[in-house]
């Protein structure tokens, strides 16, 4: 017989679910067993510590006792402990001092470490001391002594380490990084992003809010959550793979002025991109659309075709000659999802080739990420009026789910890309390669000159892991 302070009570553990209930059938506590952080045993007492999650996405970590003599306590908790497989008892934590206000340490300190300790967690903590240095660590760490990485830091010193664990998975699979085409092997172990970033876009993405308790209470919790990256490759080299945005052209461009003006701080990213766009650049250039595989292909009729109407004189002979012959005898919907199928080449003057390795899907009126998807979508900007551009923009930074429908803006569901600078000039200075002008690819806030005119962008499905319950 157990007690729930004074009432007795019947405990079940069903379907996943811990019931605490009184003889008359009175549920008094119902938990299911994956929101359980511990369980820890006193003589006669056992307290679990378990996770709720309240209407704002925040989570909160709460207790409850219950107490029986020495061997109904020593059944429960041997049940309960058998069941809470899946917890990480082991983790790598890189904290970025610097990142967003300087206040990494501190978040750390304050929320993350007395948390890790409740739940007996091992902790090996390395402060970095610059860029680069959690690559480095990443290329040798002997990661078989632990069940994840923890970054506490901006979406920067994720997309470094994801960066450093995805090459050395590679490496240690004997996969060569430098072949585009190559398929890579999925990390199995779960990155965590504890937030103290000036952006941290991927937390946000993932659990719905920027609290940094609860980014550690998923971490506990260990559930994972899939997610695609992309890589990028130019010139038969590796530039990086990119995990959540990957813009070539004016938001290259963007990310190139912000870089100038760091000492501004988060506040940068405000005000810089407003002078970037007034003087935004066009690029002559050839894309080609890696159509997806009968696999790959969603099973509804996509409508992305509508957004293929584009300005004159854009399209290569070639589309133009297919889109003509398939739109011929079909139906208005076969019409537009044979163009985007057909549609392999494009060229002409863009401004923008984007990607988001995290697709974004319309859901309850507003653009929302969807992590693992079949597809990597391709956003290319075509010449438009500044206001035009201005106004799409603004859509997409309030993240309205018609923020892409416009006949600037062509839209390709694809595996990969590829982009072809035409009419750039290549220096060669003794064994490198130079673009005579500058142009930039913005890879997750990470700015890449390009050196060479072609760069192949293909998507890895599931390629890693984020600890968080996306699903839910
Ligand atoms: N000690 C350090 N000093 C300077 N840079 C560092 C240090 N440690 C890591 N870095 C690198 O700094 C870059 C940016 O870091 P991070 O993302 O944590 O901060 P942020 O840029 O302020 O945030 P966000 O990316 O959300 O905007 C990353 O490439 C990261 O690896």
């Amino acid at each position: 017989m157990f007690h729930f302070g004074h009432k007795s009570v019947d405990v079940s553990l069903c379907d996943g679910v811990m019931t605490v209930a009184t003889s008359e059938n009175d549920i008094l506590v119902s938990i299911e067993i994956r929101r359980m952080l511990k369980v820890n045993i006193t003589c006669g007492n056992l307290t679990v510590y378990y996770v709720e999650k309240k209407k704002n996405k925040t989570l909160n970590m709460r207790t409850f006792s219950l107490e029986a003599d020495f061997e109904d306590i020593q059944k429960l908790y041997r049940d309960l402990d058998s069941k809470l497989k899946g917890r990480p008892k082991s983790l790598l934590v890189l904290i970025n001092p610097n990142a967003g206000k300087k206040k990494g340490i501190k978040v750390y300190k304050k929320i993350a470490d007395s948390l890790f300790q409740l739940c007996g967690v091992k902790l090996d903590i390395i402060v970095t001391n610059r860029q680069n240095e959690p690559t480095e660590i990443l290329k040798s760490y002997d990661l078989s002594k632990i069940d994840g990485i923890v970054t506490v830091g901006g979406d920067g010193l994720y997309c470094e380490c994801m960066n450093g664990l995805v090459k050395r998975v590679q490496q240690d699979n004997k996969i060569q990084l430098d072949n585009h085409n190559a398929d890579i092997v999925s990390s199995a172990l779960p990155i965590g992003i504890i937030p103290a970033g000036s952006g941290d876009v991927i937390v946000q993405y993932l659990h719905g809010t920027r609290c940094a308790r609860t980014a550690v209470l998923h971490i506990l919790l260990g559930s994972h959550v899939d997610s695609n990256i992309v890589s990028v490759h130019a010139g038969r080299h590796l530039l990086s793979y990119s995990a959540l945005v990957l813009g070539f052209g004016l938001f290259g461009n963007m990310m190139h002025d912000c870089e100038k003006f760091r000492w501004m701080g988060p506040s940068r990213y405000n005000i810089i991109p407003l002078g970037s766009m007034l003087k935004r650049r066009e690029f002559n250039v050839e894309v080609e659309y890696n159509p997806l595989t009968q696999n790959e292909k969603p099973k509804t009729a996509r409508l992305y075709g509508r957004q293929i109407s584009l300005p004159n004189g854009f399209l290569s002979q070639r589309s133009k000659l297919q889109r003509k012959q398939r739109t011929k005898s079909s139906s208005d919907l076969q019409k537009e999802s044979s163009v985007n199928e057909d549609l392999v080449k494009e060229e002409g003057r863009i401004y923008a080739v984007d990607s988001h390795a995290i697709m974004m899907k319309e859901k309850s009126g507003r653009m929302t990420p969807h992590f693992g998807q079949n597809s990597l979508m391709v956003y290319t900007t075509h010449k438009c009026t500044l206001s035009d551009h201005v106004s799409q923009l603004t859509k997409v930074k309030n993240e309205k789910p018609d923020c892409y429908d416009y006949k600037f803006v062509s839209k390709h569901e694809v595996s990969g890309y590829k982009v072809k600078l035409l009419n750039s000039t290549v220096n060669t200075v003794g064994n490198n390669k130079e673009l005579q002008k500058d142009y930039y690819i913005n890879c997750d806030g990470e700015c890449i000159r390009l050196k060479e005119p072609v760069f192949n962008v293909k998507l890895h499905r599931n390629a890693v892991k984020f600890f968080g319950d996306f699903a839910d």
